[in-house]
C-alpha cells in the first residue's frame, strides 16, 4: 500500500474514545470533547489598562480617593473635574473619560494635569470575548496557553476524549535489555524509544511485554491485554520466527494495512481484532520502527485521541537525494527556517541519524526535488 493511503488508512480504522472531565491541568495535551464557551464576558468589568488617574471631564482633577484591583470599587460615579488613583485591572468608576498613565500626570498639591484622549486605556466589559462566545472548538489539543485561556474563562474542568492506552510487545530472542551486549545479540533500542513516541501522540503506555520468539506468548499479549492498541515490534517479516501474520489470522483478525511502500518500515502492518481493539505490527529493526511509528501508529493514536489532523509541514532540502524508485523514502533531517539538511547514518538498522535529526521528510518516488512533507520526531 501507498505510504499516504496507508496514514489514511490508519486515521480512518478507529473513532475518538470515550470523553472524561479532568480537572485543568490533567488535560494538557488532551483534545478537547466539547467546545470551551466562555462562561464570563472577558474582561468581567469596565477596568483600568495602566496605573494612573481615572478622570472624568477636562484636566486638572482634583483626586478624591483610590481603587486598587481586588480592592472595593470606588463608592460613586466621577463627577467632571474629579479623578481617583487606580490600579492596573482595577474597576474604573462610572463617570470616567479616560486613564491618565501615572508617568503623564502633572501633580499640583492635591490635583493632577495632564492630557488624555477620551476612552484611552480603559479596557471594557467583553471587548476581549463577550459571554457565551466559543473559544476553542472541539477536537483542539490543549495547550499551556488554552488552559490559561479555559481557566480566564471561568472553567475548572474540561470534557476531553481519554488517552489511548497502549501495550508494548518487543519480541526477539537477541535482545537485551542493559550493559554491552554480548556477541551475537543486540540491544533493546525500540522498548526504550517508544514511550516518548507514544507521549508525542497523546497516548500512554499500559505495560510492556517482552517476548521470545514463540507465537504461544503473543497470543496471549493481543487477547488479554486491557490496551486500546497493542504494539508488537519485531515480528513483522517472513522469517521462521516471525509469527505475528499467524498469530493473527488465527485470531480471524482484519489485516487493513499489510506493508507499506516505503523505506524504511516496509513490513509494518495494521489489523483490527474481533472485539475492534487495534494491532500494529513494528519492523525490528529500529530506524525502520520509528519510521512505521510515525506512518501508522501516530495517525492511528491521534485519532482515537479525537486530535484534528496536523497540517503538513514542508521545507526545501539543502543537499539532494534521490528517491527510491518504487517506494516513499523517510530521510532524517534537520530542520533550519524553510530549509532542512538530512543528517546521514539513518540506514534501517540504526538510530543515529534519527537521533541526530528532528524531522523525517517524506520523499515519495516521484518527488521532484523541491519541498518536502516533514514529520517532526518527538522530543
Ligand atoms: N525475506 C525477507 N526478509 C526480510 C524482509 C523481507 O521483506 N523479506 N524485510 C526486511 C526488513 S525491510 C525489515 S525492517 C525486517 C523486519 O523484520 P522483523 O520485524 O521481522 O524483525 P526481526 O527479524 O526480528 O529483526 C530485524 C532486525 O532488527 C533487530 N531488532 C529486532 N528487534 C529489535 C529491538 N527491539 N531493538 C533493536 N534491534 C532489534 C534484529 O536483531 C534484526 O537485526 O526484516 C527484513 N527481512
Ligand atoms: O523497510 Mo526495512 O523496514 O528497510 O528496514
Amino acid at each position: 500500500m501507498h505510504w499516504a493511503e496507508a496514514r489514511q488508512t490508519a486515521r480512518d480504522a478507529v473513532k475518538p474514545l470515550e470523553s472524561v472531565e479532568l480537572p485543568l491541568a490533567d488535560a494538557l495535551g488532551m483534545a478537547l470533547a466539547s467546545p470551551v464557551r466562555a462562561l464570563v464576558a472577558l474582561p468581567g468589568h469596565d477596568n483600568s489598562a495602566m496605573d494612573g488617574y481615572a478622570v472624568a471631564g477636562p484636566g486638572p482633577w482634583t483626586v478624591a480617593g483610590a481603587v486598587r484591583a481586588g480592592g472595593a470599587p470606588h463608592p460613586s460615579p466621577l463627577t467632571p473635574g474629579t479623578a481617583v488613583e487606580i490600579a492596573t485591572g482595577a474597576p474604573v468608576p462610572p463617570g470616567t473619560r479616560a486613564v491618565l498613565p501615572v508617568e503623564h500626570a502633572v501633580h499640583k498639591g492635591r490635583r493632577v494635569a495632564g492630557t488624555v484622549p477620551d476612552g484611552k486605556h480603559v479596557r471594557r466589559r467583553g471587548e476581549d470575548c463577550p459571554e457565551g462566545r466559543e473559544l476553542l472548538g472541539t477536537a483542539t489539543t490543549m495547550t499551556a496557553a488554552g488552559l490559561g485561556a479555559a481557566a480566564q474563562a471561568g472553567h475548572d474542568t474540561l470534557l476531553v476524549h481519554r488517552r489511548p492506552r497502549v501495550a508494548v510487545v518487543v519480541t526477539g530472542d537477541e535482545l537485551e535489555t542493559s550493559g554491552r551486549p554480548r556477541p551475537g545479540r543486540v540491544r533493546d533500542a525500540i522498548g526504550p524509544m517508544l514511550p516518548g513516541l507514544l507521549r508525542a501522540s497523546g497516548a500512554e503506555e499500559h505495560g510492556l511485554t517482552r517476548l521470545a520468539d514463540r507465537p504461544d506468548g503473543l497470543t496471549e499479549a493481543l487477547t488479554e491485554s486491557e490496551a486500546d492498541v497493542v504494539v508488537v515490534c519485531g515480528a513483522t517479516s517472513a522469517g521462521p520466527a516471525d509469527h505475528l501474520r499467524g498469530v493473527l489470522r488465527a485470531l480471524r483478525a482484519e489485516v487493513r494495512v499489510s506493508g507499506v511502500a516505503c523505506r524504511p518500515g516496509h513490513p509494518q502492518l495494521l489489523a483490527v481484532l474481533l472485539d475492534g481493539r487495534c494491532v500494529v505490527g513494528l519492523p525490528g529493526n529500529p530506524f525502520a520502527a520509528l519510521a512505521a511509528g510515525l506512518t501508522l501508529l501516530q495517525p492511528l493514536l491521534t485519532t482515537l485521541g479525537g486530535h484534528r489532523v496536523p497540517s503538513p509541514l514542508t521545507a526545501r532540502l539543502t543537499s539532494p537525494v534521490t528517491p527510491h524508485a518504487e517506494d516513499t523514502k523517510l530521510v532524517a533531517v534537520t530542520r533550519s527556517g524553510a530549509t532542512a539538511t538530512p543528517t546521514g547514518h539513518d540506514r534501517p538498522g540504526s538510530l543515529w541519524g534519527a537521533a541526530l535529526a528532528d524531522a523525517l521528510a517524506v520523499l515519495p518516488p516521484d518527488w521532484d526535488g523541491a519541498e518536502a512533507e516533514l514529520l517532526p520526531l518527538p522530543r
